[in-house]
């Protein structure tokens, strides 16, 4: 593969103490001897001085690595220079590298290159632009196993498991044209059988990975005045939502991102339940029954001076956390909707830890790391998915023929998952060994 030589601020913007330039490409090698007097030992920092290539300009004095392909992180020839941060500095680099002749990097070209060059598959990639966007540790762990390759070995070694199933059923074709009796259509059977069933079992996470990766949707619900706001704004630690004595204050959802035991989670204030001719505020409850069937979390709170309405009450399902707020003003009631509520009052405070623990809870248990690798996008679960169902589809095949044909398109769906099995290739290692006599 021939690729330009690319360039790229890994660090990030704006005046620093260092910037980080990172450069791969055939060429990166050839860049290095123009501009920063020659190549230094491999994989070792050196202290050197930056010229333009043409006018011998000093631009900087700067710690250069190089690192020659393919043991580099994209595979190919890479160098960085880790500059002083000002700009004056960047700019005068960035010119010297250009009239070198390399080309500014798209975004995500060194891991695309990095990918191209097998240095690793697309889940892993994937979990790079995970980690570098993960701002919670769970997010960061998940990444970081993603990354390395959690996913990918695991989705191989099915790749692998199907080939050679696949091999087997052809095999099982040919035995079949030459009359000789044969036993291997059971065992493809049988071991797709237990194929399918594992990827139906990662499958059935309840979305844990996919909810860690995005966050986990939350709702508060309740009767108009019942403290709603008052309780977001506590958890946020800020006036996030308007709180007045007026009936009917919040019309449109109001959102705080929180951390709730490493996950993060997008929690709205919704407008109090109720009926009414307004018609702003009729949307604003059309608005929170919506998100309440959308939440992964859903907080229902009642005020304990009160009795709990029929609304709120309609609402509750399993997992609902039920909240019986302003405990300043009235006890809260032994039970709401047959279930014990979380005393609290967002006035003062007291109740407010049960709850972030309660919540803590409910969002571990939902989207918190798992003991094996969860996957993380709606596109692992549609590939994986299309996989399992050709699997069962080869199962019930009435003809060889077809079964052999429905497991080469699972093989092609879990291909795509990991953007690394061409079927033809695989087969032709397969068939290089697999001795049929033939
Ligand atoms: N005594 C007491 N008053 C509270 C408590 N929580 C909220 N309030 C008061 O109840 C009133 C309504 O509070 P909000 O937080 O605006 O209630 P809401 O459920 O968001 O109301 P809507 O926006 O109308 O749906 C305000 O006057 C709050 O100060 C509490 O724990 N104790």
């Amino acid at each position: 593969m021939s690729f330009d030589t690319i360039f790229a601020l890994a660090s990030g913007g704006g005046r620093a103490a260092v910037s980080l330039l990172r450069l791969s490409g055939p060429g990166s090698g050839a860049v290095l001897d123009r501009i920063a007097g020659g190549r230094p030992a491999p994989r070792l920092a050196s202290l050197r001085r930056l010229r333009h290539p043409e006018s011998a300009e000093l631009l900087d004095e700067a710690l250069v690595l190089w690192f020659p392909g393919p043991r580099s992180y994209t595979g190919e020839d890479a160098a960085e220079l880790h500059l002083h941060g000002g700009r004056a500095v960047l700019e005068g680099v960035t010119a010297a590298l250009l009239a070198c002749g390399a080309r500014p990097a798209e975004p995500g070209e060194f891991t695309r290159r990095a990918f191209l060059n097998g240095r690793m598959d697309l889940t892993e990639a994937e979990g790079i632009a995970d980690l570098i966007a993960a701002e919670t540790a769970a997010q960061r762990r998940q990444a970081l196993r993603q990354a390395g390759g959690a996913l990918a070995v695991r989705y191989a070694g099915w790749a692998e498991r199907l080939t050679r199933l696949l091999a087997h059923q052809e095999a099982a074709i040919e035995f079949a044209e030459d009359g000789l009796p044969n036993t291997l259509e059971a065992e493809v059977r049988r071991e797709g059988a237990a194929l399918a069933a594992e990827i139906g079992a990662h499958l059935a996470d309840g979305g844990r990975g996919e909810r860690l990766r995005e966050g986990l949707w939350g709702a508060i619900v309740g009767a108009p005045n019942a403290g709603k706001s008052s309780l977001l704004n506590a958890l946020a630690g800020r006036e996030a939502a308007i709180v007045s004595a007026r009936a009917g204050t919040t019309r449109d959802i109001v959102e705080v991102r929180l951390e709730l035991g490493g996950v993060p989670v997008w929690l709205a204030d919704t407008a109090g339940l109720r009926e009414t001719p307004d018609e702003i505020e009729a949307e604003g409850v059309r608005r929170a029954r919506r998100r309440a069937e959308e939440a992964d979390l859903l907080i229902a709170v009642f005020a304990a001076d009160q009795p709990p309405d029929a609304e709120t009450l309609a609402l509750l399902a399993p997992g609902t956390l039920v909240v019986a707020n302003k405990t300043d003003l009235a006890p809260a009631p032994a039970a709401i909707g047959g279930q014990a509520p979380i005393a609290l009052s967002a006035r003062d405070g007291e109740g407010l830890a049960a709850l972030r623990a309660a919540l803590e809870a409910v969002a571990a248990e939902r989207a918190g790391l798992s003991e094996e690798a969860s996957l993380t996008r709606p596109r692992h679960r549609a590939a994986l998915g299309e996989a399992a169902a050709w699997i069962e589809e080869a199962i019930r095949a009435p003809l060889p023929e077809l079964a052999a044909e429905a497991l080469r398109a699972a093989l092609r769906a879990l291909g795509r998952l990991t953007g690394r099995v061409g079927v033809e290739a695989v087969l032709d290692v397969v068939f290089g060994d697999f001795c049929i006599g033939k």
